[in-house]
């Protein structure tokens, strides 16, 4: 049996943790078995790292000790946690995976995508999501539904200026471009309910 790996994707505060939640009970409703989970984390060992990555000073890691942080998580991540939920048949969904890595270490960072895809091999034998699911919402938005939720209290990412989130978003918004089959953009503005009905829509096919 083999389930169904989806991703959500996007910056900070586009709303990917409200809506994998939201997803996931969606699914369920529908009969399917769902493991919820997300990165950095999603076992033991990756939410150990997941401490590393986000707490502490802004230049605690270089950016390729970040990169090897991340994909190191992944690996524990893919191999205890998703790779047994989509063997059982369940259908697990990810807040984040490897495209973060993509738009945040190889683009923004300037780590490059060949040397993280390399990383993903060694780590999680090139494991990819059969749908990534990108929320987009114009920064400033993205930035007042962060802040509400955080207030002056960001992450290490978080944290990072304005230009280096926009960096990210342009890399999402290539890797979309790259890849339409498997990475579908959905505008993130609105109601709740009514970006939970979007994403379900774009599960077509699966
Ligand atoms: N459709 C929505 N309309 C208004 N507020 C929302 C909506 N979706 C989520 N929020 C609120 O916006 C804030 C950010 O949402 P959420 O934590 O789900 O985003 P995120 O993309 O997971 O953020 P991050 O990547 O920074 O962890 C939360 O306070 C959440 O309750
Ligand atoms: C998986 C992954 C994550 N990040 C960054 C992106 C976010 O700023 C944090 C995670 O925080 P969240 O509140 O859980 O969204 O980590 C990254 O830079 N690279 C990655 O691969």
């Amino acid at each position: 049996m083999s389930g169904r790996f989806i991703t959500l994707e996007g910056g900070e505060g586009v709303g990917k943790s409200t809506q994998a939640r939201a997803l996931a009970q969606a699914l369920r409703a529908r009969g399917h078995d769902v493991v919820e989970t997300r990165e950095p984390g999603g076992s033991a060992g990756a939410e150990a790292i997941r401490a590393l990555l986000l707490e502490g000073a802004g230049d605690r890691w270089t950016p390729g000790a970040e990169a090897l942080l991340f994909a190191a998580a992944r690996a524990d991540h893919v191999a205890r946690t998703i790779k047994p939920a989509l063997a059982a048949g369940a259908w697990v969904v990810c807040d984040r995976f490897l495209d973060s890595s993509l738009a945040y270490q190889g683009a923004a960072d300037g780590i490059g995508a060949d040397r993280l895809r390399v990383l993903h091999e060694v780590g999680a034998s090139g494991l990819m999501p059969d749908r990534t699911l990108l929320l987009l919402l114009p920064e400033a938005e993205a930035l007042a539904r962060a802040t509400r939720r955080d207030g002056a209290e960001g992450d290490r990412f978080g944290a990072r200026d304005a230009a280096y989130h926009a960096a990210v978003t342009r890399a999402f918004r290539a890797l979309a471009e790259a890849e339409p089959a498997r990475i579908r953009p959905i505008a993130a503005d609105g109601a709740p309910e009514a970006v939970t009905a979007r994403l379900l829509a774009a599960l077509d096919g699966l």
